[in-house]
């Protein structure tokens, strides 16, 4: 018997810098495992190796707004085509740390850019395609700047920012998700790991396994 095997979901993790996205996302992944799916696990900027190289010049190169925005795009368009469509088509599960709304809540609501170019963008790179699932860890971004001093790593281009920047980002993650009820959920990640993963396991399980 011709057997086809089911597309697979994209999830999609985001929010400011320092949410704690990291940790919670490996536990998502061993989660579906558990459940015998293949699972992909990613990120933007990166996920491949052009991307990641993009992603090198995005986090440390000064460089033209704009450029980076667009530098954001060419590397999704990359990511895309060469890993996110073909792992869904062959029934891999895609969890990807960051993805389009992040370019809304970064470089439309935190740099000020136009939205309506990037709505543009958007239709160019993926028409009609969103993720399954996206998840908005949401905290005060004071909260985010003390974790990511707390890592002791050099801080890059975007963690340099200050507070009022983080939140312009917050506020328009949580209007991306006021505008998408159905598709993002808002986490309230200023508590403890085990809480948040908690929450987690069941939205999954009431989105894809009831
Ligand atoms: N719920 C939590 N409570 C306290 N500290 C946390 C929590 N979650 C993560 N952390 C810590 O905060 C720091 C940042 O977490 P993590 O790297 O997971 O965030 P992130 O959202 O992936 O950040 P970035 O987008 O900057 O990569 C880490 O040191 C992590 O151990
Ligand atoms: C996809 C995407 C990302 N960014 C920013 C957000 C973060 O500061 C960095 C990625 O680093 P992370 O710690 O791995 O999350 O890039 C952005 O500004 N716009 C985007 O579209």
């Amino acid at each position: 018997m011709n057997q086809t095997r089911a597309r697979g979901r994209f999830i999609t993790f985001e929010g400011i810098d320092g949410a704690g996205k990291s940790s919670q996302i490996a536990a998502v992944v061993a989660l579906l495992q558990a459940r015998g799916l293949t699972v992909d696990q990613t990120r933007e900027p990166g996920g491949t190796a052009l991307g990641e190289k993009l992603r090198e010049l995005l986090l440390h190169e000064p460089m033209h707004l704009e450029t980076e925005a667009m530098l954001m795009f060419a590397a999704r368009r990359e990511h895309l085509a060469a890993r996110i469509h073909p792992a869904l088509e062959a029934g891999s599960w895609v969890v990807s740390d960051r993805f389009t709304d992040a370019t809304y809540a970064y470089q439309v609501g935190g740099r000020g850019l136009d939205a309506a170019k990037f709505s543009a963008l958007e239709d160019w790179v993926h028409p009609g395609f969103q993720p399954d699932l996206t998840l908005v860890f949401d905290l005060p971004p004071e909260v985010a700047a003390a974790r990511v001093a707390n890592t002791g790593n050099a801080p890059d281009r975007f963690e340099r920012e200050q507070r009022d920047f983080f939140e312009r980002v917050r506020a328009a993650y949580l209007e991306r998700a006021h505008m998408a009820p159905q598709r993002i959920c808002v986490i309230a990640a200023d508590r403890a790991p085990e809480q948040i993963r908690a929450e987690i396991e069941a939205i999954v399980a009431e989105r894809f396994f009831r």
